[in-house]
């Protein structure tokens, strides 16, 4: 699954963009399945935007997303839904846990939704690694934003994709565990051929970019 940008904007940020170089806004930009991406940018630059913009939560911009050759603006219902369960897995700079249930039933509820890509017992062997299993029967509310964070990561690891978008995803983890989750994800990717976008402030070499992007 390819994703194809054509002079992307968004309509609010118009002119505050228009001012300053970017590699995405304003670009055509085409992302081959397995790529892996680093958008570098500076607080405020659209990184959310960005994201939100090609998930389709955001609606107000200036030219075209095409996921697979199929325009955005045009996938819905259905197949938006599908979409969303098979082929692209996000993890948002907020995270969007319910907080009010467990963690374990958080990542659960995402492995249900679709015919389940792993079997249940890889929710502990991924907390395993993570060093989480701790906190799996917690609320997700109760746990610290780092542990959080790597709730949020085995969620998005459990649905099957070919793309996985993270914003900022290691933004309150140490070193050690950075390493862990990084290498965790880079297993999944290879193991599933898929391409990830990662989003953060600054240079890191947690992976082995394909590209690396100023937004
Ligand atoms: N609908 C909107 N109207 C006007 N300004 C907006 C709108 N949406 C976002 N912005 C502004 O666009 C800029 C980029 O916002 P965004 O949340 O994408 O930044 P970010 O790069 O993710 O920042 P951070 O790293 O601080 O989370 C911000 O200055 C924000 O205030």
């Amino acid at each position: 699954m390819q994703l194809e940008l054509k002079q992307i904007v968004p309509i609010p940020l118009k002119d505050k963009f228009s001012k300053r170089g970017s590699d995405i806004w304003n670009n055509n930009l085409h992302f081959s399945k397995g790529e892996w991406i680093k958008i570098k940018a500076p607080s405020g630059t659209g990184k959310t935007t960005f994201i939100h913009i090609i998930y389709k939560l955001r609606h107000d911009y200036e030219g075209t997303v095409l996921w697979s050759n199929n325009e955005l603006t045009k996938i819905a219902g259905d197949d938006l839904a599908q979409l969303r369960q098979k082929n692209i897995s996000v993890i948002f700079q907020d995270l969007r846990l319910f907080p009010n249930v467990t963690a374990r039933e958080n990542i659960e509820l995402k492995r249900v939704l679709q015919t389940p890509f792993y079997e249940k017992n890889m929710i502990d062997a991924m907390a395993e690694r993570l060093g989480v299993s701790h906190i799996l029967d917690q609320r997700a509310g109760l746990c610290s934003y780092g542990e959080q964070q790597r709730i949020a990561i085995i969620r998005a690891l459990i649905q099957p994709f070919d793309w996985l978008i993270m914003d900022e995803p290691f933004s309150h983890l140490d070193q050690e565990n950075i390493g862990k989750a990084a290498a965790l994800i880079a297993e999944e990717c290879t193991k599933r051929k898929a391409g990830f976008m990662l989003t953060d402030l600054d240079e890191d070499s947690h992976f082995k970019y394909t590209k690396v992007l100023n937004l």
